[in-house]
């Protein structure tokens, strides 16, 4: 049963065809700079890969593209069903829904809690349903894995109101990533999911750490918006709340304009005044860019100080797994964040660390220390299984 996954970003589209049980992959790929210049798709397939020009084209273009390349595949009954990613799910939804108007009115509800992430969603969505009217399709929630974290966790403290009236609590996000790995590491560990508490790390261009409790999430650094929490490839994470109004009135800007700065022009970007993106940060420090150091620090440091924060939300920690791409791939960023959680008893296995890069995963840690895992993680197959699910129910 062939399963099509959308990932749709403000400007990107990540896709896969895949078979949820066999694993069997028949097409992936991205779509960046859509509704640009120099809009492009690329399409991996069977070991090859193709990249299309969109002449500034959006999802939609993007989709109708991906379409073609589908119906050229010709597969034995099409695709059933389309499974998407969607960020913000608010307090509606604690599990995958069938997508109906209703559930498209809720998504869209949850549009200013995540303006960079929610709305092109809903184009993803929109464009898969006039393009695949026959198939199922299937929201995939960020926030779903982080409904189980208790008042302790999600609740501000700020006016009741704003929580009644207005949903002002924590949600969090990456739900999706951080319920997998936390699987696979408990599989890693050959301990069964119940009985581990784990610390889940997903680095990526947006970052956060969860403390996942017998396979459920008790506490997440991201909040309310992906904003919040660790220093992140453009966003900043935690600021001081009274920084929006002070920096409104110095620099003469609008609170939208303020948040919009924290969103895309902070983070590792702010910091370094060179990239948002860690594998350059990393060559330029080693030049000896005094930004890009700068950079790396912070982001280790919060990240450090991020883990022991949700090592206290746990009580007991039995293991801290790193994901997403500065996770699977950045030697230098667990290393360094490790040797700041020599507190929690993680002791770096230096040969191992350097080896689990570009896909291979394994233990960090050195045997007898508290072991720190690097696992790829898989949102696609994730998001296909879940998919899955809901159709079968449905039949
Ligand atoms: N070899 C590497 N070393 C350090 N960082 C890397 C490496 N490969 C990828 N990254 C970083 O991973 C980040 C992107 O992560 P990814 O999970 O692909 O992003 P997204 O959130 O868009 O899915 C970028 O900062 C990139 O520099
Ligand atoms: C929620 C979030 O931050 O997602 P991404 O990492 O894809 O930007
Ligand atoms: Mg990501």
């Amino acid at each position: 049963m062939w399963t099509l996954v959308l990932n749709c970003g403000s400007s990107s589209l990540k896709f896969a065809l895949l078979d949820p049980d066999t694993r069997e992959l028949q097409l992936s790929g991205l779509a960046e700079r859509l509704g640009l210049e120099g809009a492009s798709l690329r399409l991996d397939r069977a070991g090859e890969r193709r990249t299309v020009d969109l002449a500034g084209g959006a999802h939609a273009a993007a989709l109708e593209r991906l379409l073609a390349e589908l119906t050229g595949l010709g597969l034995p009954g099409g695709v059933t069903a389309v499974g998407h990613r969607v960020v913000h799910g608010g307090e509606h939804f604690s599990a995958p829904a069938l997508i109906t108007p209703e559930v498209l009115e809720a998504i869209r509800e949850c549009v200013p809690l995540a303006p960079l992430h929610n709305p092109a969603n809903i184009a993803g969505i929109e464009a898969a349903q006039a393009a695949f009217p026959d198939a199922a399709q299937v929201a995939v929630f960020d926030t779903a894995f982080h409904q189980t974290m208790p008042p302790v966790a999600y609740r501000y403290a700020v006016p009741e109101a704003w929580y009644r009236q207005h949903g002002v609590r924590r949600y969090g996000f990456h739900g999706t990533s951080h319920a997998y790995v936390a699987q696979e590491a408990a599989g890693m560990l050959g301990r069964p999911l119940d009985d581990l508490n784990l610390i889940t790390a997903h680095l990526g261009n947006g970052s956060s750490v969860c403390a996942v409790a017998g396979g459920r999430s008790v506490d997440t650094s991201m909040g309310l918006t992906p904003l919040e929490g660790l220093v992140m490839g453009t966003r900043s994470g935690d600021v001081d709340p009274g920084m929006h109004d002070y920096v409104a009135r110095q620099a003469g800007l609008s609170l939208s304009e303020v948040t919009g700065a924290l969103n895309r022009e902070s983070g590792l970007l702010g910091l370094s005044g060179l990239s948002s993106d860690m594998r350059e940060l990393e060559e330029a420090a080693g030049r000896g860019h005094e930004g890009a150091r700068l950079a790396l620090d912070v982001f280790v440091y919060r990240l450090a100080g991020t883990v022991a924060r949700m090592a206290a939300a746990l009580g007991r920690v039995d293991g801290l797994v790193f994901t997403g791409g500065i996770g699977e791939n950045s030697s230098y960023v667990r290393a360094a964040t490790l040797e700041r959680l020599g507190v929690l008893g993680f002791a770096l296995d230096e040969a191992a660390n350097a080896a689990a890069v570009r896909g291979r995963s394994g233990r960090i840690t050195r045997e007898g220390t508290l072991p720190a895992l690097v696992v790829n993680t898989n949102e696609e197959l994730m998001i296909a299984r879940q998919t899955r699910e809901v159709t079968l129910g449905r039949q």
